[in-house]
């Protein structure tokens, strides 16, 4: 489904984004950079405050152009540059190409209008000519969902339910992309793992691009293709999962494998990885890792580490001790400045 020569449908390269509080700036993107192909299962993953959600919403343009701004770097979407888009392009582009679903259906839910109601809001106008009844069979029959629910209010339905309601909302525009932010946090293992199943089937029937937003480097690796790693606003990482898996070469994405089976604390910080996220309102030299990084040097401090290539299937990495371990090539072609 997936070739490296397709066009991506999306693309965000070296992104800044800042939101403006009343007495600070918080730098919550600080050279975030993804590619999804189309048809992809893409993932990201970091602790909590990395910059996983911003960095999801300003793909979705649902950042509150008020207190938000883009400082610089681009997002393309099926080769159109969104980076500035305004409300109205955001809402035709969210009608057709991306979809989303967040942890908490029922906050996206209305509390007093019935779920066949409300899948019905989602198709959007142009495909309502269809015979929208039918429609919202299928889009209940898609996510297996009972008809019986059809009558149902969201309070009615279990959180896994919940969930099915939201993503069928989500599909009702045939989208290109669906964006999964932390779709299974809140539900129980069991109900986890149906939902993860129900997302893999409906990728591979409507040859769908998913980005699935976790924690959870596990249920990231099991359900797609290439996998980002992000922290303090950047990304870090990135690879085919299996070569991220097997060989894992910054020191924070091996931090998140080996606290993968530990507790992660009330505060989201994984429990084996000591020391606190960086200050997102404060500039940061260097590497924003290195105070918590077992392999850091003096030049961590003084120089934000460069983005380099390992081996040829498309696994990247920034960070100084990856190079000067020899496993990235020290200088060269494939060496991009961050
Ligand atoms: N609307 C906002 N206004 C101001 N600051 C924000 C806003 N949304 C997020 N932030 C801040 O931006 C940083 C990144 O937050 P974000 O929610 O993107 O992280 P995340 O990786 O999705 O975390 P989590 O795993 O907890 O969902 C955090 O410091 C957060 O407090
Ligand atoms: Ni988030």
């Amino acid at each position: 489904m997936t070739s490296p020569q397709a066009k991506p449908l999306v693309e965000i390269s070296d992104l800044h984004l800042s939101y403006t509080m009343q007495r600070a700036t918080i730098q919550a993107s600080r050279g975030a950079s993804l590619t999804i192909a189309p048809g992809e299962a893409v993932g990201l993953v970091g602790e909590s405050g990395s910059g996983k959600s911003t960095l999801a919403r300003a793909l979705l343009g649902l950042n509150d152009p008020k207190s938000t701004r883009i400082d610089s770097g681009s997002i393309f979407v099926d080769g159109t540059d969104v980076t500035r888009f305004g409300e109205r392009d955001w809402r035709v582009l969210r009608g057709s190409s991306l979809s989303m679903v967040f942890q908490d259906p029922l906050s996206f839910l209305n509390p007093v209008m019935r779920i066949d109601r409300q899948i019905v809001e989602a198709i959007p106008k142009s495909m309502r000519a269809e015979g929208v009844s039918e429609r919202v069979d299928d889009l209940l029959r898609l996510v297996k969902l009972p008809q019986a629910a059809r009558r149902s209010y969201p309070h009615e339905l279990s959180g896994g339910m919940r969930q099915r309601v939201l993503l069928a909302m989500a599909l009702a525009s045939k989208p290109k992309l669906l964006v999964a932010d932390e779709p299974t946090t809140a539900l129980d293992v069991t109900t986890q793992a149906e939902i993860m199943d129900l997302l893999g089937e409906l990728r591979q029937r409507l040859g769908m691009a998913m980005l699935l937003i976790s924690h959870d480097l596990g249920l990231v690796s099991k359900a797609c293709e290439r996998i980002y790693v992000m922290y303090a606003g950047r990304t870090v990482e990135w690879g085919p999962g299996s070569s991220i898996l097997k060989t894992p070469a910054h020191p924070y994405t091996k931090g998140l494998f080996d606290s993968a089976r530990a507790l992660r604390l009330p505060n989201g910080l994984f429990a084996t990885i000591g020391g606190d996220v960086p200050n997102l309102a404060h500039k940061i030299e260097g590497c924003p890792f290195r105070m918590r990084c077992p392999l850091a040097m003096p030049k961590c401090t003084t120089m934000s580490p460069a983005t380099q290539v390992l081996g040829q299937d498309g696994h990247w990495v920034r960070c100084w001790a990856a190079q000067d371990s020899g496993i990235a090539p020290a200088q060269g072609n494939d060496v991009k400045n961050a």
